[in-house]
């Protein structure tokens, strides 16, 4: 099995990382440590960087600007380096569906030069819960399992880091809450982990989190931190005619978001006195205001809010 390498304190440090397709910056100034064995929740929405993101850290696609390390190796010159010690897991289903379980995993071992392809595989499979299905194709697993798949292979090779990119998109809460568990059990043992989600319970998993949007950073850190720096006063509001009362919080002075969950609305702002006075104009008896904390998506609508009003 190939040596782990030996991995520094920061598993990610990178400064300023640009990539252009074409004319558009797809990524743009992007600056980002992750200490080892943190689990880092990357968010955007779609089409923000993180993928191509992913792929700078990954040794796959060479920035046009920017440095950095990842695993202590240089991400400009060291990519093959990086290869060997990073496990990327894409979005697409990315092993053989006409395959069996164990083939695929004995495949992998043999690419990465593993002393004992089956036994690594062997023991894989045990590891992952899959033995009984070992001589099932790769192709009729149900989602989830596809994914247990994908990650059990990913982590053969003994990898220091995990990019995970959207690993849970249309798996099950059950089998997306055992992925998570996988998760964490990996980075007690010191591995690192990137992984993109659209989830915010998701999110919430993580140690930190990253926003991108339109390839730009906008907040890094701990999740209480980021709700605590965003200073936004939220109400919840429930009621009759919520459609019609979104449309006008939405043109009111001081209110920075409104976004409806369910049978409520979110409406927050950032100065409070401004938000107070909102909620005097229209609380009547068919609308009740409560206060409530932020959360996190209330914090990411906010900012997408506000960064797409700036740049209109
Ligand atoms: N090889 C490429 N050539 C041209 N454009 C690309 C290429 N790769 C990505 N893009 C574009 O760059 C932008 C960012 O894509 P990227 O896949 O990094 O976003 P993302 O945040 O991962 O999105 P999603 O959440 O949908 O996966 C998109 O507009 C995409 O179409």
């Amino acid at each position: 099995m190939p040596e782990p390498v030996a991995a520094p304190d920061i598993a990610i440090e990178v400064k300023g990382l640009t990539k252009s397709f074409g004319a558009r910056k797809v990524v743009d100034n992007l600056t980002l440590s992750v200490p080892r064995g943190r689990i880092l929740g990357f968010l955007g929405p779609n089409g923000s960087g993180k993928t191509t993101t992913i792929r700078m850290l990954c040794g796959l696609l060479t920035p046009d600007s920017g440095e950095g390390r990842c695993l202590g190796f240089d991400i400009r010159t060291q990519q093959e380096e990086i290869k060997r010690h990073v496990g990327y897991m894409t979005q697409g289903f990315s092993l053989y569906r006409d395959l069996t379980i164990r083939e695929n995993l004995e495949f992998v071992a043999r690419i990465y030069g593993i002393d004992s392809p089956r036994a690594a595989a062997q023991a894989a499979l045990e590891r992952l819960g899959l033995v009984a299905r070992a001589g099932q194709l790769a192709g009729e697993l149900s989602g989830g399992w596809k994914q247990r798949l994908a990650l059990g292979a990913c982590v053969l090779p003994n990898p220091a880091l995990l990019l995970l990119d959207e690993p849970t998109a249309g798996v099950d809460p059950k089998a997306r809450r055992d992925f998570w568990d996988e998760i964490h059990h990996l980075a007690t043992q010191g591995l690192t982990v990137l992984v993109s989600t659209h989830y915010m319970d998701e999110a919430e998993r993580c140690h930190e989190i990253a926003y991108i949007l339109d390839g730009k950073l906008l907040v890094s850190g701990a999740i209480d931190r980021i709700i605590a720096d965003a200073g936004l006063s939220t109400w919840v509001v429930t009621g009759e005619g919520l459609d019609a009362l979104a449309g006008e919080l939405k043109a009111a002075p001081g209110v920075d978001m409104v976004a409806r969950f369910g049978v409520a609305l979110h409406v927050a702002g950032r100065d409070a006195d401004a938000m107070a006075r909102v909620v005097e104009r229209y609380a009547d008896p068919a609308h009740h205001w409560a206060r409530d904390r932020a959360t996190l998506e209330d914090v990411f609508i906010e900012l997408m809010t506000r960064n797409h009003r700036s740049a209109a």
